[in-house]
């Protein structure tokens, strides 16, 4: 497997790294090339992190390590690690595209103000994974606005189907799923199918109307556990809309643990599948088909995934009044944000 992860010398991605490297995303047993892209400026900040990966003597090691800066390549472990500065390099026959490299906000802003800068990295990624990679390849957009982002990246990149291209909520189901956890005094992964419905901003919707909870062998659902709808409806949303820029309050910067972590939940689940009845949420290329979204933005479902990454998103879910009017809020502000991009665009 060839992995790329863009923004290979930021924050989110010295986490990201060494679970890949250490196989806890694709498995102990899978070669994977790593390759790590980022911009020329930061050649010198790569060269470091390429050298803390080497230096984690992770035992396990198939993955390949081939270090290349400056034209110099290393050798370690007997097994190669890519690190490249140039486009077509790093996206020359990938099977997974993780994107993360974009520039992160700061107090005060919302993630659609990020729009105007980032939005030409993901467009110049979508060109490049057009040309220079696999047509499977799967693609995770990170950067923000991801939503958004994501949109651009697919509408650059003709060639290759729009269900290859998906943008991060888990991290937003994991704030939901792990917020209900603690309420309940469970453990986390007692909770499942915590749905987020729409963009990953604040006006997405973690719906728990179809969630349960796990106790001994009995499962219930959340909302008669939990027994305050009040709450639910209220302060557990908020939280968890408002989670981003609370931790980029207290840390003065954005999440990088936490979302490195939901990255390798979402591509480890993209590439085993969801197991039994079980769901998750991404962001995926509404075709106008899914409870009423209309076509043409990218809005976070809950899906099923086949061994292998075919996704089918879930239906037949009931929806209440209460969640319809917060599907379709998210829904007009990424219509929104569309318009936006392609002001940027032109
Ligand atoms: N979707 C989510 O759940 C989620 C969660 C956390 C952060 N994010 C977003 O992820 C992005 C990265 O966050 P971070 O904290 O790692 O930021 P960071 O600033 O620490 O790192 C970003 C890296 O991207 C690099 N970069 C910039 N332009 C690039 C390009 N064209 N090609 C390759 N690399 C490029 C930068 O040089 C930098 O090293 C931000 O946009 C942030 O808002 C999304
Ligand atoms: O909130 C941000 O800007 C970073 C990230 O999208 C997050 O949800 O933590």
């Amino acid at each position: 497997l060839k992995v790329l992860v863009t923004g290979a010398a930021g924050q989110i991605a010295y986490s990201l790294l060494y679970s890949i490297a250490n196989g806890d995303v694709f498995g102990k047993d899978q070669s994977v090339t790593l390759v790590m892209l980022d911009i020329a400026p930061m050649a010198g900040v790569l060269e470091g992190v390429v050298m803390e990966l080497q230096d984690c003597a992770l035992p396990s090691l198939k993955i390949a390590l081939q270090v290349t800066i400056y034209q110099q390549i290393y050798e370690v472990n007997l097994t190669l690690v890519i690190s490249t500065t140039t486009v077509e390099e790093a996206f020359a026959d990938i099977d997974y595209a993780i994107l993360v490299g974009a520039m992160p906000r700061r107090q005060g802003m919302e993630r659609k103000d990020l729009l105007k800068a980032n939005a030409k990295i993901f467009k110049e990624q979508g060109q490049a994974l057009d040309k220079f990679a696999k047509k499977t390849v799967k693609v995770l957009v990170v950067g923000n606005p991801a939503n958004t982002n994501c949109l651009i990246a697919l509408t650059a990149a003709p060639s290759i189907p729009k269900d290859n291209f998906t943008c991060l909520t888990r991290l937003d189901q994991n704030r939901a799923q792990s917020q209900i956890a603690a309420r309940l005094g469970v453990s986390n992964d007692c909770v499942s199918n915590v749905i987020i419905w729409g963009n990953h901003s604040s006006t997405q919707y973690p719906d728990v109307a179809h969630a349960s909870v796990k106790c001994g062998d009995t499962e219930s659902s959340v909302v008669s556990c939990v027994k305050d709808d009040n709450w639910l409806n209220g302060e557990f949303i908020t939280t968890v809309q408002k989670r981003g820029g609370a931790v980029i309050a207290a840390r003065k910067l954005s999440s990088a643990m936490s979302a490195a972590k939901a990255i390798c939940d979402h591509v480890r689940d993209w590439h085993f599948g969801t197991k039994g009845d079980k769901w998750t949420s991404m962001g995926i290329y509404s075709n106008g088909s899914n409870y009423g979204i209309k076509e043409g933005i990218i809005y976070s479902v809950p899906v099923r995934i086949a061994p292998g990454g075919a996704f089918t998103a879930v239906t037949g879910l009931s929806i209440s009044d209460f969640a319809r009017s917060k599907m379709d809020e998210t829904a007009e502000e990424l219509f929104g944000e569309k318009l936006m991009a392609m002001e940027f665009m032109s």
